[in-house]
């Protein structure tokens, strides 16, 4: 794996504290009636507390299927994935995935009924400490006055947001995103990483997150893992936590996401 970085990658890493989600030699792959489709090959990651940790790479190397896995929803072929030194075996309340779709919210509860939902079925709490966690959840993505709305009354902006409260109420160990601002139109995507960013500043939550734009990578992220195409391995990692959305478009910026673009499509030697 290459490292293009500021640090010195030994010496950065063995100041840290055992990752929090770590990824080793993790195999993924579909079996459908023809054959067996290997999705990602040997992938090896450490996430960290806190991290912003972006996985970048063409359409179909394997990052969603690798997020699916992390989720607990597809287990690896060969590897493992520990999150907490606890092995993952399947689905749990400390890993969310917020998806690109719209339809992701049942659209005959509101958008308070829609965030309490998950909280209340994990029974863990009583109803009068979900709902206030809820209405907070729900007034840090913005939608405060929007409680009693339902699904259809809003924007793809505003349901996203409802996704996002949703998973936040939640409190998990790792959030996890696939394209979430995907289907959003250009201004709006803008806004919704401005606002996932100080969303980040102000609860400091652990996120992985699936891109396939290289712009959307360097503001999102902390650190991005470069995949490369069919099966997806890990080609790179970049620190870029130098960037926010006022980077875009200047000349170091550009620059970054070219070195990143040509990284991403160099022929494998
Ligand atoms: N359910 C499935 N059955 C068989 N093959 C699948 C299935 N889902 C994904 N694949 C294959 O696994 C590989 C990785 O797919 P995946 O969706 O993880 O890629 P991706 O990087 O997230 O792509 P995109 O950016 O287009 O969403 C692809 O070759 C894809 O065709």
């Amino acid at each position: 794996m290459v490292l293009m970085s500021n640090l010195n990658a030994k010496g950065a890493t063995a100041a840290l504290p055992p990752a929090l989600l770590q990824v080793r030699g993790v195999t993924l792959e579909y079996a459908t009636q023809e054959r067996v489709v290997r999705a990602t090959h040997r992938i090896d990651l450490d996430v960290h507390q806190a991290d912003r940790f972006v996985l970048l790479g063409p359409s179909g190397c394997g990052k969603s299927t690798l997020l699916k896995a992390i989720a607990g929803f597809i287990p690896p072929t060969e590897g493992r994935i520990v999150l907490d030194g606890t092995p993952v075996k399947g689905p749990g309340a400390d890993r969310i995935v917020v998806f690109q779709e719209f339809d992701q919210l049942p659209p005959w509860k509101t958008v308070l009924g829609n965030v309490m939902f998950p909280l209340l079925s994990t029974r863990s709490l009583p109803r009068a400490e979900v709902r206030e966690r809820a209405q907070d959840a729900i007034a840090k993505v913005g939608l405060a006055g929007f409680e009693d709305a339902y699904p259809h009354q809003l924007s793809g902006g505003m349901k996203q947001r409802v996704a996002i409260a949703r998973a936040l109420s939640m409190k998990p160990r790792v959030l996890l995103m696939d394209e979430p601002f995907a289907a959003l139109d250009a201004l709006t995507r803008r806004k919704m990483q401005e606002e996932l960013l100080q969303l980040w500043d102000e609860v400091r939550f652990t996120l992985i997150f699936v891109t396939h734009s290289i712009e959307e990578a360097l503001v999102v992220g902390n650190r991005v893992a470069l995949l490369s195409p069919r099966p997806g391995r890990v080609k790179a990692e970049v620190n870029c936590h130098d960037w926010d959305l006022h980077s875009m478009g200047g000349e170091d910026f550009q620059s970054a996401a070219n070195r990143i673009h040509d990284t991403l499509f160099a022929e494998e030697p």
